[in-house]
């Protein structure tokens, strides 16, 4: 019926639902209250009575406006503690799921997609707002308003009491019978409405992509499959719904018939008054209302119990093991026998050991797969939860699982071929870097990476840019992302393939910049384009995960070996593609 960590999780929920019971009974009172009046009324009036008179029925009106303000205020009060409860809920719920992502950060990739997470946070918390602010109080009045029924028709007549309340439970069995059904349907209809959801925004986001290869109408049929899919589940669910709350239906309005035939029996056998009689016709029915009531909340708690264990399981997700150690000596990279592998089958990096000296520009090399970005990602401390980890990652004397995240990333600054640039004003994207940063500063920056006219062109640094950058050409957003990434002003830097994809124009300016850096700083720099580590003061050829070979330019080209067949095939190709231009 509960979930019970929901419930354990929210103990603070439990004034306001007691609060929200004890107005829906204030209201009950209220109602018997009225149904007895107007039993009174009816039995004088159908009897004959001749004292019936306008004071009679101004008492009755009496009764009638006390009785709907007494609602009033107590439906009042109930929709306010429904809203302080749920609000609380809604409030709480978000902020544990929005800490616990910020603690994960882009590890909770490893075992949810975004599109869940969303979905998660949005919909799911809403329907957990329902589960307190009315399943569960309507659950503890369900109990309490037949007790308290039976109370007051009892004291009439026992037998018609009896009836009744052997009647209720009726309701809460026919629950229970379409529970078990309803849980898989419900697991079912979330995994479905995840899954659309996923290909919903993979598909948006690779729209051009899917236009350029001519394969969005394939992608949109398969979409349509799965809308399809989460139709029919929907559907399911709410033919579910509307069965079960006909047999409710059926339960409760048979049950207060069966109640109302026996009040008439017993009227018959003078065991009661009509006045009592009619009480008891007007009232069997709120026996069963509230349990029938509960029963159409309870196909919404069942989305909350399956939506909690969505949420539950994101909270549950270990976290990411951080260090606390802030104190590293030196910009030394040291990798000593690594071996690393996505898949325990396949292994990635089969024991390396190298030193990325402290104000060195080192640089990796090989050809595509060998390694190299898997490489960089565990330089900065990226790779937790990968199947295969062996061998240590030192930065600056210190294990890099030992240091405190802040501190690795003040030390380690990564630029990726797909540096990620926020919707909003260039000043935003630059004050990321540096939040202190002033305007000399930025524009320095900017100039920096030759972009200050282009940007001054279009606003200077007030210029908006678009989601995903898309006002910006490749080399534009590789370019402000190295703005950013000088005025975060690291002791270490690393380039990983920065320059791909990008124009030649924009390749040479980067790369100055790269070079320039690299007197001040350390560089790591991964590179497909062989011309461009040249100057590197160490170069680290990969090849299948080992490293092959290791030099300077000059002394790997006079070794004659796999550096060196690269760079000439290389240089080659290229001679080729400049006659052809
Ligand atoms: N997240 C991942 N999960 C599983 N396998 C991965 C993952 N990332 C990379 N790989 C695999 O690991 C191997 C090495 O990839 P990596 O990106 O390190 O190579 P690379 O040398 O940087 O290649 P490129 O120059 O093309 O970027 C490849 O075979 C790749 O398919």
């Amino acid at each position: 019926m509960f979930h019970k960590r929901l419930m354990k999780e929210f103990k603070e929920n439990q004034k306001y639902v007691a609060g929200m019971v004890a107005a829906q009974w204030g209201s009950l009172l209220c109602n018997v209250a009225l149904m007895y009046a107007i039993g009174v009324f009816l039995e004088k009036l159908l009897l004959g009575n001749k004292n019936v008179g306008e004071g009679d029925i101004a008492k009755l009106f009496i009764v009638f406006a006390a009785v709907y303000i007494g609602r009033a205020v107590f439906t009042g009060i109930g929709s306010r503690l429904s809203f302080a409860a749920s609000t609380q809920v809604k409030r709480k719920l978000r902020e544990l799921v929005y800490e616990k992502l910020m603690k994960l950060g882009s590890s909770y990739h490893a075992h949810f997609a975004t599109s869940e997470i969303v979905q998660i946070s949005t919909e799911g918390v809403e329907q957990l707002e329902i589960y307190f602010g009315k399943y569960v109080p309507q659950f503890f009045y369900s109990l309490l308003a037949p007790l308290t029924l039976f109370c007051i028709v009892g004291s009439m007549s026992l037998k018609t009491a009896v009836v009744l309340l052997l009647c209720v439970p009726l309701i809460p069995v026919s629950i229970v019978a379409v529970q078990k059904f309803a849980k898989k349907l419900l697991a079912k209809y979330w995994g479905s409405y995840t899954e659309l959801g996923d290909s919903f925004l993979e598909n948006l986001q690779g729209l051009t992509t899917l236009k350029i290869y001519q394969a969005d109408e394939r992608y949109a049929k398969k979409m349509d499959e799965e809308a399809e899919q989460f139709r029919r589940v929907t559907m399911r669910v709410l033919i579910m719904q509307l069965n079960s709350i006909s047999i409710m239906d059926l339960v409760a309005y048979g049950g207060a018939g069966i109640g109302i035939v026996f009040s008439v029996l017993e009227l018959r056998a003078l065991h009661i008054t009509l006045a009592q009689c009619i009480f008891i016709i007007l009232i069997s029915a709120e026996f069963f209302l509230p349990l029938r009531l509960l029963g159409s909340f309870f196909h919404i708690a069942m989305n909350g119990n399956a939506a909690a264990d969505k949420i539950f399981k994101l909270l549950d997700e270990p976290l990411p093991q951080c260090g606390t150690n802030t104190k590293m000596e030196g910009d030394d990279i040291v990798f000593s026998d690594v071996s690393f592998a996505y898949e325990p089958e396949k292994p990635v990096l089969k024991g390396i050991s190298f030193t990325a000296k402290e104000g060195e520009f080192t640089a990796l090399v090989g050809v595509s797969g060998c390694g190299k970005s898997t490489a960089a990602s565990l330089m900065m401390g990226e790779g937790d939860g990968a199947d295969i980890f062996s061998g240590t990652v030192t930065v600056g004397g210190v294990n890099i699982r030992e240091i405190a995240p802040d501190a690795l990333y003040q030390k380690i600054t990564g630029v990726r071929h797909d540096s990620y640039l926020f919707a909003g004003t260039v000043r935003e994207n630059l004050s990321m870097g540096c939040a202190d940063a002033t305007e000399d500063e930025m524009q320095t920056a900017l100039k920096a990476v030759d972009l200050y006219d282009t940007i001054f062109e279009k606003g200077g640094l007030s210029m908006e840019i678009t989601e995903k950058a898309s006002n910006l050409s490749g080399g534009q957003k590789q370019r402000l992302a190295l703005a950013r990434a000088l005025l975060h002003d690291s002791d270490i830097y690393i380039f990983d393939e920065a320059t791909s994809n990008v124009d030649v124009e924009s390749e040479n300016k980067i790369m100055e910049v790269i070079r320039e850096l690299a007197h001040k700083k350390t560089v790591i720099l991964i590179s497909h384009r062989l011309a461009n580590v040249v100057d590197a003061d160490q170069i680290l050829v990969m090849k299948d995960g080992v490293i092959e070979e290791a030099g300077t330019h000059d002394e790997l080209m006079e070794r004659k070996g796999y550096y060196c067949s690269l760079y000439e095939t290389q240089q080659e190709l290229e001679r080729y593609a400049k006659e052809a231009v």
